[in-house]
This record gives C-alpha cells, structure tokens and sequence, in this order.
C-alpha cells in the first residue's frame, strides 16, 4: 500500500515549548512532511519577512537533518512562501525550530494566526562528507556545463530569455 506508514518510525524526540499547540503531525500516512504552526498571530505586508516560532525543539539522531519546507496551499493561495527554503536544522540544533516566512504576493498583506500550519518538516538522512583537497578533479560527462547548458525548459535555448505569462496565467 503505497499510503501505508512504515513499520518501524524512526523516534525523534521533541519537546514542546507551548502546550496549547500541536506536536508537528503527518496529515496522512506516509507523508513526507509533518505540519508545524506558528505560536504567534503575524500579518505581513506584501515583501514583508518575520521570523516565526513553531512552539517545538527536537533532538534529531546524528546522521539527521530536517528541512522546513513551505506549504503548497499557503504559498498558492496566499503567495507565502520561505525566504531560507528549504531551512535546515541540524541533528546538534536543540533551540525553537523557526520559521522564516515572507509574503510574495504583489498586492495581498497576509494574516496568519496562532495555530495555523505555516510550514512542513521533512527528516532526512544526511551525509557528513570528508573534503579532501586535490589539484584537479577527474573528468565527467558534464565537465563545467550547467544554467542551462543543455537546453532551455520549455525548448528555449537561451537559459536568461525571458517568458512572458500567458493571458489566461495572469
Ligand atoms: O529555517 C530554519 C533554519 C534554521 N533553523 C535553526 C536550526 C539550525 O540548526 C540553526 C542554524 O541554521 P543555519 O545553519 O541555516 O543558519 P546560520 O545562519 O548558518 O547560523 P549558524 O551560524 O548558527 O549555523 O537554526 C531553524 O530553526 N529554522
Ligand atoms: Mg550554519
């Protein structure tokens, strides 16, 4: 069943710093992303940034990061997105997971409530890597190409063309 959990959930310990709100919830079985609100009331005027608290610490095993991601519907709907996104938080991070909204709409201020879920955490396994310094890299297929080297989307050739949106799109 591919909306089935998983057996065996990893445990991650969180401690909740308002006990009037939520512990971050998955909204179904096998999703990716486990919804966090924001503590406090917040309006933001178009282009406007703040950074909001979640109510939530964890302690994330070595090997473990979490992303804080924006939310498709607030971001459709509203334009609110993440300045930093995708945010991470590292597993030694033991502070308030915050979140750094920002209103991209042209015209709207947005308002947003104590309580409303304004972003979504996502855990993963991450690789801590030894850089080892050389002199030259070896070769690869790509080698030094990319912005666009192997074509434009949509068939433009020209990675910096502009594409003006469509009627129907405005
Ligand atoms: O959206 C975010 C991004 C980060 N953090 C917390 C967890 C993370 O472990 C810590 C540091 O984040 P980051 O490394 O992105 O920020 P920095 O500007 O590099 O700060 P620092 O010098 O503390 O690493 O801040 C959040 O709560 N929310
Ligand atoms: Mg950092």
């Amino acid at each position: 069943m591919p909306d089935s959990p998983r057996d065996e959930l990893l445990d991650v310990q969180i401690v909740r710093l308002d006990a009037d709100l939520p512990a971050p919830s998955y909204a179904h079985p096998g999703d990716a992303g486990a919804d966090l609100v924001t503590t406090v009331d917040v309006s933001l005027m178009p282009g406007e940034r703040a950074l909001v608290p979640t109510g939530v610490a964890i302690a994330l095993p070595p090997g473990y990061a979490a992303f804080v991601q924006p939310r498709s519907g607030l971001a459709a709907r509203h334009g609110v997105s993440i300045l930093n996104t995708p945010g991470t938080v590292d597993a030694g991070y033991r502070g308030e997971i915050k979140v750094l909204l920002v209103n991209l709409d042209r015209h709207d201020p947005v308002d947003l409530r104590r309580g409303d879920r304004v972003a979504q955490l996502v855990v993963q396994r991450v690789e801590q890597v030894r850089f080892v310094e050389v002199t030259a890299l070896p070769g690869s297929a790509r080698g030094a190409g990319g912005y666009g080297s192997t074509g434009g989307f949509g068939g433009l050739s020209d990675p910096n063309a502009r594409v003006e949106p469509s009627e129907e799109s405005q």
